[in-house]
This record gives C-alpha cells, sequence and structure tokens, in this order.
C-alpha cells in the first residue's frame, strides 16, 4: 500500500519549543488509523502539521493528497459557536473547495446538504443556529460538512468526545464506511475501548512516539506505562529537543 501520509523524522514545536519529537513512519492509504496518548502528547500539534497550519522544526512530512483533498474536524473546544449561522449553512461549506467561497449552492448542491443531514440524523435541523445545538448535533452537523468534502484523506479530532453512545456509534458507522471507500482516516481518540474496537491500527504519542501499528500490539500495558513517564518527564520548556543536545 502507499502511504498517505508519511513522516521523515519530523520534529514540532511552538516558538522553537519541541512538542512531538523525531517521528518517522507511515500511515497507508485506505487504513483507518488511532492517534491516541496523555493530554499534551502532541496528538492536535501532529493534525495540524499534516493540515499544514504548522510548519515542522525539522524533517518533512509528504502526502499523497492535495491540500484540498484532506477534511479536517477540529476539537470542539475550538469552535466558536456563538457565530450566527445555520445547520445548514454551516454544512454547505464542505462544498467550497467546488463551488468556491462566493460560488452558488444549485439544486444539486442543496440535495447533496439534505442526503448528508440525512446520513447525521439531522432532517428538520437545517435552519437551526450551530449555537443552540447539543453537543452530540454539533458533531453530527460537522461530520454532515465533512461527508460533502469528499476527502481522501479524513483528520478527526476528539470527534467523540462528551458525546452519547447512540451518537458516538452513529459516527463510528460514518467512520467506517469512509474506510470502505477507500479514505484514509486518522482519528485523534481518548477511549480506548473504541480504538480497540473500530481501529484497526493505532499511534501512541507522548511527545514522541511510544507505538505504531497495529492497534492491539500498540495499545499494551508497556506502552501506557511508557508514555505515562515520558509525558510526565519535566523539561516542557526545553529550548532543544533532548535527543539533539545529548
Ligand atoms: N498554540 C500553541 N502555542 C504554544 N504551545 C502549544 C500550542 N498548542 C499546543 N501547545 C503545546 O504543545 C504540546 C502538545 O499539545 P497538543 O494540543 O498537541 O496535545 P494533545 O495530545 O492534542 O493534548 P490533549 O489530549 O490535551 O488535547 C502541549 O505542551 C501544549 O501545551
Amino acid at each position: 500500500m502507499p502511504a498517505a501520509i508519511r513522516f521523515d523524522d519530523v520534529t514540532l514545536g511552538y516558538d522553537r519549543h519541541p512538542a512531538v519529537h523525531h517521528l518517522t513512519g507511515e500511515i497507508e492509504e485506505g487504513s483507518l488509523t488511532a492517534l491516541v496518548g496523555p493530554n499534551g502528547g502532541g496528538k492536535s500539534t501532529l493534525l495540524k502539521a499534516v493540515m499544514g497550519t504548522l510548519t515542522p522544526l525539522s524533517g518533512t512530512i509528504t502526502l499523497a493528497s492535495e491540500p484540498h483533498e484532506i477534511a479536517y474536524l477540529p476539537q470542539a473546544v475550538e469552535i466558536d459557536t456563538g457565530f450566527p449561522i445555520s445547520v445548514f449553512d454551516l454544512v454547505s461549506t464542505g462544498l467550497w473547495k467546488r463551488t468556491g467561497l462566493f460560488g452558488g449552492i444549485g439544486p444539486a448542491d442543496r440535495k447533496r446538504i439534505s442526503g448528508a443531514l440525512e446520513t447525521v440524523g439531522l432532517n428538520g435541523f437545517e435552519l437551526r443556529q450551530i449555537g443552540a445545538l447539543s453537543g452530540g448535533q454539533m458533531q453530527r452537523t460537522l461530520f454532515a460538512r465533512v461527508l460533502l468534502q469528499d476527502a481522501k484523506l479524513v483528520l478527526l479530532d476528539e470527534p467523540f468526545t462528551a458525546i452519547d453512545e447512540a451518537t458516538v456509534r452513529d459516527l463510528v458507522r460514518i467512520v467506517a464506511h469512509w474506510q470502505s471507500e477507500g479514505r484514509t482516516v486518522v482519528t485523534v481518540l481518548h477511549d480506548l475501548d473504541l480504538a480497540r474496537t473500530y481501529f484497526p491500527q493505532s499511534i501512541l504519542l507522548a511527545r514522541e512516539c511510544v507505538g505504531w501499528g497495529e492497534t492491539k500490539k500498540v495499545l499494551t500495558p508497556d506502552n501506557f506505562h511508557r508514555a505515562k513517564r515520558l509525558s510526565q518527564a519535566p523539561d516542557p520548556n526545553a529550548q532543544l529537543c533532548a535527543r539533539e543536545v545529548a
């Protein structure tokens, strides 16, 4: 399988403070990967670097997809739900890569938007303002937008956090469907049972890669122990990567 994403000795950080150290590996095209690890382990940072919104401090990230072929679902806390926009209009932004920012929405597009809303179980919510949605309904709305983006590479940052079991089940089914269509999906997760049940591949990240590969071989007590030690290690503000100064 060709690589959808290839990391070559990638170090990521902010203001030259490394947050993810020396990551090397490949995510295969068409794979379904859980990105797990302790708080502050660098999971969101890694997705931002794949999206191209964060430039690596060193190393290279090579993508098989063009930027417009990538869909990204941010963490709920990053979404301004006070923004005055309806469910329909938010979901329709998933078509921007095709319609352009100021392109009109025709009858075929309206049908696609309705279809996406139906798939996520939000029929009848078209005119609802996003500020009046529950957390689970908001996640369904964001999934509908990703559905419309029709992306080769789908990056999801904690899409299942703080939503009820029924919603998780529905959304996981959509993720599995994306994979069956040959898309590559990478999902940040905190629920390890979900990772074990639905995600064949995992990356365990705790500032550096602790494990990468088949989920049952990565999510082991030994690896969690090591991840815990790494995440508790002092020096979050180190000027240089420890390995570089060693
Ligand atoms: N914009 C930023 N500026 C400076 N430091 C940042 C920024 N964003 C993240 N960091 C730092 O980078 C490190 C990794 O953060 P990141 O958000 O990637 O972790 P995470 O694994 O996604 O955590 P969580 O599970 O808590 O969401 C943390 O130490 C964090 O404080």
